[in-house]
């Protein structure tokens, strides 16, 4: 039985009152382990054919579900490595369910790794308008990076910036912005040793003013009647109601609006929503407020210069794609990327990536990138080889081995699981030479 800090168990008690033992006891029991379909590569049915254990709905978001808490580590599975799912936490997917993100809207993720939250924006704006990632630990942002590319997102751009340098600069370009801000992580306690060993009263009151503060930024970056969400993965309410109370006392143009879901239950705030263990998740707050004023700043869009190479990148698309390139593209060194259609200026920004790296300069030729497969459905390719699931030739791909392919399979070759790219290689004398870059690969 894990062992609770005293003076948490006392704020816990006064604030849950009678529930207070139904609480504890979540603590004899099993953590909620979830997952969510990435519907940007797959689907239902492929996805519960191909996990070999069952999934549940959870009530946090229609692409969330509950796994059993014996299955098996999920990372090694073909369809992880391909982006048709994430592993997260079910009550995780709610912030984002409140947020309510739609096809065209532009979308800043302030707070972002390792990118739960953006994989699952990404999916609800189905590739069009804009999901700006951003992560302030530039290791965390690298990981964050490559959940993007796993999960085979087209129009993010992913920076690792302080949230007040980027607000600004981006100020009034966006029609939601996310705050998951960084908590004390008092929902973590069951599945996280770490977060219980760093918890105490000092650290909750300091974790408020870092919020408070990450707020105050993310504000700038809102268009008028922009939705801005706040989440913590914590249940003190200094954290919680505690910040949205002094936020909103500061900036009387933002208002607490009624999330509107049914996860949950009402916060201490009751517009606001709170997740405990006894609500089918590790725990969670979500409140949505809303930008009444005017934001007359707005940042200049971005244009990238013509790349020298551009015929060749152009024929590289045209070996592997069946319709021509219509992406914009940009250098930078020796990187090729395929932009989103319209961007705000990237420069001082600390833009790790913008678009999908499609390829890279290498002496006389291009090499494709692994992250332009990723973002490419098996229909939209020259030269694609399926398997399934549980074939021996996609555990060969997966740990980096060559194998076989057809005699009349050449060049640029993408390779499919159960319908879904996870990599390609290259096809020469009914060999396929893998191309599955060396850090995602399987031991
Ligand atoms: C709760 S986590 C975000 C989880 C993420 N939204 C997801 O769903 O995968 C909070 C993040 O905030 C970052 N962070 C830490 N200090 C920060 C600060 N001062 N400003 C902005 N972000 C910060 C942390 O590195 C961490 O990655």
């Amino acid at each position: 039985m894990i062992e609770l800090p005293g003076s948490f168990q006392n704020k816990m008690g006064k604030m849950l009152g009678e529930e207070y033992e139904d609480f504890l006891a979540s603590y004899r029991e099993p953590y909620y382990r979830g997952i969510r379909l990435n519907t940007l590569k797959c689907d239902e049915k492929t996805l519960r054919a191909s996990l070999p254990f069952p999934l549940e709905r959870t009530p946090f978001s229609p692409l969330s579900y509950y796994i059993p808490s014996h299955a098996p580590k999920i990372g090694s599975l073909a369809l992880h490595h391909a982006g048709a799912f994430y592993s997260q936490e079910p009550s995780a997917a709610s912030a984002v369910t409140a947020l309510n993100p739609k096809p065209g809207d532009r979308v800043l993720d302030l707070c972002a790794a390792p990118g739960g939250k953006s994989t699952q924006i990404a999916a609800l704006l189905q590739g069009n308008g804009l999901l700006w990632s951003n992560e302030i630990v530039k290791s965390r942002a690298n990981v964050l990076l490559s959940n993007i590319e796993r999960m085979g997102v087209k129009n993010a751009v992913v920076s690792s910036c302080h949230p007040e340098t980027l607000c600004s600069a981006l100020a009034g370009y966006f029609d939601k912005v996310l705050v998951d801000a960084p908590c004390s992580g008092e929902g973590m306690f069951r599945r996280d040793e770490q977060a219980l060993q760093d918890w105490s009263q000092e650290h909750v009151e300091a974790c408020a003013v870092r919020q408070l503060a990450i707020l105050r930024s993310a504000a700038h970056a809102l268009k008028e009647n922009g939705t801005l969400v706040y989440s913590t993965c914590t249940f003190s309410p200094e954290e919680n109601e505690g910040v949205v109370s002094e936020f909103l006392k500061e900036r009387n143009d933002f208002i607490l609006t009624d999330s509107g879901e049914s996860f949950g239950r009402p916060a201490l705030l009751p517009q606001a929503r709170r997740v405990f263990p006894m609500d089918g998740g590790e725990g969670h707050f979500v409140a949505v407020l809303r930008r009444v004023s005017v934001n007359s700043a707005y940042p200049a869009p971005y244009s990238p210069k013509k790349p020298v190479l551009l015929e060749m990148v152009k024929d590289l698309y045209d070996q592997i794609f069946q319709a021509p390139l219509s992406s914009p593209v940009d250098q930078i060194g020796d990187s090729f990327l395929m932009l989103p259609h319209e961007l705000p200026y990237l420069k001082g920004l600390g833009v790790i990536r913008a678009g999908v790296l499609l390829g890279e300069a290498k002496k006389n030729r291009i090499e494709p990138a692994h992250a332009l497969f990723m973002s490419a459905k098996p229909q939209e390719l020259n030269s694609v080889m399926n398997f399934s699931h549980d074939s021996e030739q996609i555990g060969a791909f997966l740990r980096g081995e060559e194998i076989e392919a057809d005699g009349d399979c050449h060049g640029f070759t993408g390779v499919a699981v159960d319908g879904v790219l996870t990599g390609f290689g290259k096809c020469s004398n009914a060999r396929l030479k893998n191309r599955y870059p060396k850090g995602l690969r399987n031991n």
